[in-house]
């Protein structure tokens, strides 16, 4: 119930009923999403849709809430808590295939629905966990949700998780607050558990650099951790396709690698004072930009950008011409895509992660929440195509930090900028080899281990339908 897990799973769908002969999707979730996903259908698509009912009101939601994109921060563990009643509903649904003679191959939920491992478990259906965040990151955050970190610690190592040291500014709020009584670590109490009732954790990432993540996984669950990506979702397939015109024929007049895009994903914003010292920086560097603009913290998420008033005084008419200011959603593959696009600052959510290495574009690294500070570690240390301007929507920043950022990522001549796209476009062909069908060695290992995946259903189907015709008829 996020743009951010919604975008994945609609990816993932179109790569399964693309590549797997005969395999029929349905595609389950509540109305209100279930109504976006349908505009973003071709129309020869054959993936179903199905809803599931449920009241956001009768969860001490506003009404005709069902997506994390239009709520503030601190609702959206109401909603997280508010899905685990979509259980029985979801229950029926699955009974209902079963007894119809339709028993699905196997259930593929989102990470935030551990309780349909158990519901899977249950009718004796194949499952797995399909992680839109990568590997390394989802690691580290479940590692310290599994055992919090005493409170006191400014740095700390993670007890199962050999070799990672975190420290205490890269937790993100949700665990800061954590004791073990409050709302997410209720919820997350519940909803991590229940993941060992899986049958596997399929991630959109790659083997071959997000291996270390994947290790641990496989080590601390004892079951399978297929790296199937990436799969992204088209400019074409998305449904709020925002000013993309206006995008492109702007970025079409610019020189090659010269414009920042700035966002913060789908539902994130950064405080006044972090709005103003990034509004600051931008207009020192002299650079190009785009930012995809939203109201910042204290502000209706859902209200108009007031940039007279949340920016530097005069912004836009100071930064006229080269900077283009973008409202709420932006066409963000289009811009990625685009030849003119140099440097990309973001939240590192892993969606916007996967689309910037999928054509080589390094990151500067300002992490919101989740398990976002731990993908800024891992693409910084690890993998060398991000550098970090700043932690969370609360710490000081100053324009100076992050323009030398800009300045670092975006000077294709200095040491630091020739070495950052070095990495991204190694990176950009090992994704490019991951999914590859075509070179003379074979099928890429993202796509082995799809069909890996699907082979363990199958196996598991065949198994239950033997069990099943060995049972005795009972009269
Ligand atoms: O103006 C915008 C803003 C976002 N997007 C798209 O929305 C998605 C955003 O996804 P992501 O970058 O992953 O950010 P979040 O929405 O914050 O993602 C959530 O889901 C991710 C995958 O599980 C996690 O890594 C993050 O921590 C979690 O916040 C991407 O596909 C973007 O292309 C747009 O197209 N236009």
């Amino acid at each position: 119930m996020a743009q951010g897990h919604i975008i994945p799973f609609l990816a993932l769908a179109h790569h399964i009923e693309r590549t797997q002969n005969h395999s029929r999707i349905t595609f389950v979730n509540t109305k209100l999403n279930i109504q976006k996903l349908r505009s973003s259908l071709p129309p020869d698509s054959t993936i179903h849709l199905l809803e599931i009912p449920f009241e956001s009101s009768d969860h001490g939601l506003p009404p005709a809430t069902e997506n994390t994109d239009v709520l503030p921060y601190p609702l959206i563990v109401r909603l997280l808590d508010a899905s685990t009643s979509l259980r029985p509903a979801f229950k029926t649904l699955v009974h209902d295939l079963i007894a119809g003679g339709d028993r699905p191959l196997c259930i593929i939920s989102d990470i935030f629905f551990g309780w349909t491992a158990t519901v899977a478990k249950e009718l004796g259906v194949f499952h797995a966990v399909f992680s839109g965040a990568g590997g390394y990151g989802l690691a580290c955050y479940y590692s310290i949700w599994t055992s919090l970190p005493p409170r006191q610690s400014e740095e700390f190592a993670l007890e199962d998780f050999e070799g990672i040291r975190i420290q205490k500014t890269q937790l993100p709020l949700s665990i800061l607050e954590a004791d073990g009584s409050d709302s997410w670590s209720l919820f997350q109490n519940k909803n991590l558990p229940a993941w060992v009732d899986s049958s596997g954790i399929l991630f959109n990432t790659v083997e071959e650099f997000d291996w270390i993540g994947l290790s641990y996984f496989k080590k601390k669950l004892g079951i399978p951790a297929w790296a199937i990506g990436p799969v992204l979702l088209s400019s074409e397939s998305r449904d709020r396709a925002g000013k993309s015109s206006d995008c492109k024929a702007w970025l079409d007049g610019k020189p090659e690698r010269s414009v920042l895009y700035v966002s913060f994903g789908s539902h994130n914003t950064i405080s006044p004072a972090q709005m103003m010292e990034l509004g600051k920086a931008l207009e020192s560097s002299g650079r190009n930009f785009i930012w995809a603009v939203r109201p910042p913290i204290g502000f209706d998420i859902n209200s108009d950008f007031r940039s007279e008033e949340w920016l530097p005084e005069g912004f836009e008419e100071k930064t006229s011409g080269r900077g283009l200011l973008v409202e709420k959603w932006a066409p963000q593959v289009e811009i990625l895509s685009h030849r003119a696009t140099g440097g990309f600052l973001t939240h590192c959510g892993w969606n916007s992660v996967l689309e910037s290495l999928s054509f080589g574009v390094p990151m500067i690294g300002w992490a919101m929440a989740g398990e976002q500070f731990f993908n800024v570690k891992f693409l910084e240390e690890e993998l060398g195509v991000c550098v970090e301007a700043a932690r969370g929507k609360t710490c000081e920043v100053s324009s100076e930090t992050i323009r030398s950022k800009i300045e670092m990522v975006m000077d294709g001549e200095g040491e630091k900028g020739i070495e950052i796209r070095r990495k991204a476009s190694e990176v950009k062909e090992m994704m490019r080899k991951a999914m590859c069908d075509s070179d003379a060695g074979g099928k890429g290992s993202s796509l082995k281990s799809l069909d890996e995946f699907f082979m363990a259903a199958k196996k598991s189907m065949t198994a239950t339908a033997e069990r099943s015709s060995d049972e005795p008829v009972v009269g």
